[in-house]
């Protein structure tokens, strides 16, 4: 385990370009958004500005000549109370097994408890990515307490995650340090090309859920009928302009999305007679999307009927359907 606690890297410029995604987690009010949007240097996107989005897959892009990392913010591992639940948190796991690198975020003014470890034992089940610890609100407490919190934070990673590759303090308040989290983020990046232009924020984690939250509405009761495989792809999400007095981030987003199916009969199935059927899926969808992402949401849902191999999402995307 490497403690880094200051330094920029010289000779950052000349170095190969590194890009990949990063993913903050810890128990509520551990200082994640905060940190997120330090990192970013600005609030993030259509959902970042409310309260409770946490809850939600949230990013922003960090930018530097050398490398970019795209952070995806999560709420940690809430526990399940509702099936959209269950299914948000095995989204929240799948995210993390995906990640390059996952910040385990610890306040400084608090004593690492029964909440921090279960959130770090969740993360030894997705090994792939690299574990560093981020001990938060360093303004909050004395440099003495920053130190032994480095210590019990350094003692619960070698205990459970055969250590953190490393642990880093800093105050998302102030901004000591905000830049040290970022190049150490940055720094367990693999080398890859720019993955968005400079000054953009995509919404690739929530396309991904919203097809999810889509196709389970379409395969509820027809899974025997319809092929695992249904295609679910989202086209578009697209935020309205904002109606005069309302906030921006209270506009409705337009939402759309195509299921493939291969067949004109399984397209009968997800229709439904006269549409009562894709009414249904579409309105179920809709609660999950909106609960997803905090907005209310328009969703136009069609069903095309597509030959086999045109089924792969993958596939689809490269013949830019
Ligand atoms: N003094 C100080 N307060 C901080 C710092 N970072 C976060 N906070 C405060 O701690 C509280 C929680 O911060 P958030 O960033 O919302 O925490 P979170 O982990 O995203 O919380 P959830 O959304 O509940 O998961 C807020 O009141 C922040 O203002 C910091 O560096 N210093």
């Amino acid at each position: 385990m490497a403690e880094r606690q200051q330094g920029r890297d010289p000779g950052a410029q000349e170095r190969e370009h590194r890009s990949g995604f990063a993913c903050l987690v810890g128990r509520p009010n551990a200082g994640k958004s905060t940190l997120t949007n330090a990192l970013v240097g600005q609030k993030v996107a259509i959902t970042s500005s409310r309260p409770q989005t946490t809850r939600h897959t949230i990013r922003g892009i960090v930018h530097r000549p050398d490398a970019q990392l795209v952070l995806v913010d999560t709420p940690g591992l809430h526990r399940p109370r509702t099936l959209l639940g269950q299914r948000l948190n095995d989204l929240v796991r799948e995210t993390l097994s995906e990640v390059d690198v996952v910040g385990l975020c610890l306040p400084a003014d608090e004593k690492v408890g029964p909440g921090d470890r279960f959130i770090a034992e969740a993360l030894v089940a997705t090994p792939r990515s690299t574990k560093v610890a981020l001990v938060t609100k360093t303004d909050k407490v004395s440099r003495e307490r920053v130190a032994e919190q480095l210590l019990a934070v350094s003692r619960l990673g070698e205990e459970l995650l055969g250590g953190f590759a490393d642990v880093v303090p800093a105050s998302a308040v102030t901004g000591e340090q905000v830049d040290v989290v970022a190049d150490v983020l940055l720094s367990h990046l693999p080398p890859g090309p720019r993955l968005y232009p400079d000054d953009e924020l995509t919404d690739e984690p929530e396309r991904v859920m919203i097809a999810e939250l889509v196709r389970e509405a379409a395969l509820e009761g027809v899974r025997d009928e319809l092929p695992h495989s249904l295609a679910v792809v989202v086209e578009d999400v697209e935020a309205r302009e904002p109606l005069p007095g309302q906030r921006p981030e209270d506009a409705l987003l337009d939402v759309r999305v195509f299921l493939y199916v291969e067949r004109e009969s399984q397209k009968g199935i997800v229709i439904g007679r006269g549409g009562a059927r894709l009414k249904d899926v579409g309105t179920r969808a809709r609660r999950g999307i909106e609960a997803l992402l905090g907005n209310r949401v328009h969703l136009e849902l069609r069903v095309k009927v597509a030959p086999d191999w045109q089924r792969d999402p993958k596939q689809l995307a490269r013949l830019g359907f």
